[in-house]
């Protein structure tokens, strides 16, 4: 790992290791990726206002997210299928990030199962909600997450259905993959990830085993989701998801403003301003152009947390300066992942905190608690 110095060798890294199908899902965004591509566009244009001579020998990185002591703001996203990236890949990812002291969310759509990972890391993680339309299920995986001492609840908002990957379709997006010859022959050209799933053996969505009949066979991603996710999801039921869970709920995938205020109303202890990743409504603005209005209209009653488009430490100070109290990061730990399972999780997060630590001292900032606009032009 030791050359690998910035998110993009992990990415190149990962591309050569994981099967193609795997990564491709990865990649992608929804349909013409323009909300993919802003992400990443609009942060790269705002630049930092260079300041000399501040004595910046002594800098911190740490600050708190939800009350929890973290060692730089950021955590750890939802990812779905994180397990096809690297064998047992959830529980990988949640060591690394708990050994490097950031939270880590897994997902409902994980290959890992929530008493999976809890048996094997110390620390409390998050658990990612999707509703579905079988409401007991639901209720039964918010009581696993409770029974697994999960420290908050992130109920993602903006997924009731699925935004097209053109990608995965023309891939046949399925866990566990299709026994055809092209996936066969490209699982021969990634012998170490092949070996490690063989003797893993978990290839399919570890906390969804035995809800849906037919859950053992090939499973196509796409079909799956637009069967069993409730479209119905509105408002309303935030009342009953705060019925069963009464810890901190996080909700997200917020852009809009209104919707901010009202999922500060309904409740929420955060909430995270998302597109999630470029991957749905494409034609949505970017996240970081939204962020502003939306921490001025509800950022003193509840904190706000930022994602899309997060590949660098320069990106968090961005989303910190426009007033997020913390980024989630998908794709640059993700890819961490499948370079390097453990290792490679703990480097993307390193990688992260020595860009944030170096912008930090040559925008003359020495804490978090100072990082505001005036560090941008
Ligand atoms: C491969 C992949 C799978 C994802 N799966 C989920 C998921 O299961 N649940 C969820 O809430 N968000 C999911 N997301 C969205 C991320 O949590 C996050 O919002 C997004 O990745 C942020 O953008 P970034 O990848 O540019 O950092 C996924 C994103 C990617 C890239
Ligand atoms: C299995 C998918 C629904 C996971 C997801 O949220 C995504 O791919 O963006």
């Amino acid at each position: 790992m030791k050359t690998m110095t910035c998110i993009e060798d992990l990415r190149q890294a990962a591309r050569r290791r994981v099967p193609r199908a795997f990564f491709d899902y990865v990649e992608a965004g929804a349909y013409s990726e323009q909300t993919l591509r802003a992400n990443r566009a609009d942060l790269e244009r705002l630049t930092f206002r260079q300041r000399v001579l501040v004595d910046v020998s002594q800098r911190d990185t740490a600050t708190t997210i939800l009350g929890e002591k973290v060692s730089l703001p950021i955590a750890l996203a939802p990812i779905g299928l994180g397990g096809m990236q690297w064998a047992n890949g959830e529980i990988h990812a949640c060591r690394a990030a708990q050994a490097a002291g950031v939270p880590y969310t897994l997902a409902t759509m994980a290959i890992c199962s929530i008493e999976d990972v809890a048996e094997a890391v110390e620390k409390p993680f998050w658990f990612q909600l999707y509703v579905m339309k079988d409401r007991g299920f639901v209720r039964s995986l918010v009581e696993r997450a409770l029974a697994a001492r999960c420290s908050a609840l992130v109920l993602t908002v903006d997924l009731q259905v699925l935004g097209q990957r053109h990608v995965d379709v023309k891939n046949g997006l399925s866990v566990p993959p299709a026994l055809k010859l092209r996936n066969l022959l490209d699982m021969a050209t990634k012998p170490g990830w092949t070996r490690r799933m063989l003797a893993a053996k978990r290839w399919t969505f570890g906390n969804l085993a035995g809800h849906v009949k037919g859950q053992q066979g090939v499973r196509e991603v796409a079909d799956w989701v637009s069967h069993q996710f409730d479209p119905a999801l509105n408002w309303n039921d935030i009342e009953w998801v705060r019925s069963i869970w009464p810890g901190k709920l996080i909700i997200k995938g917020i852009l809009d403003v209104e919707d901010a205020r009202i999922a500060s109303k309904a409740g929420a202890t955060a909430i995270v301003v998302s597109n999630h990743g470029g991957r749905q409504l494409d034609g949505a603005p970017s996240t970081i152009s939204r962020l502003p209005k939306i921490v001025e209209a509800v950022g003193s009653q509840t904190e706000v947390l930022f994602d899309g488009g997060v590949r660098s430490g320069q990106d968090v100070m961005r989303a910190l300066a426009l007033g997020a109290r913390g980024c989630l990061v998908g794709r640059a730990y993700i890819y961490g992942l499948g370079a390097g399972g453990e290792a490679g999780v703990a480097t993307a997060i390193d990688i992260l905190r020595k860009e944030l630590s170096v912008t930090m001292a040559l925008t003359g900032t020495t804490s978090i608690d100072e990082v505001d606009e005036r560090v941008l032009n």
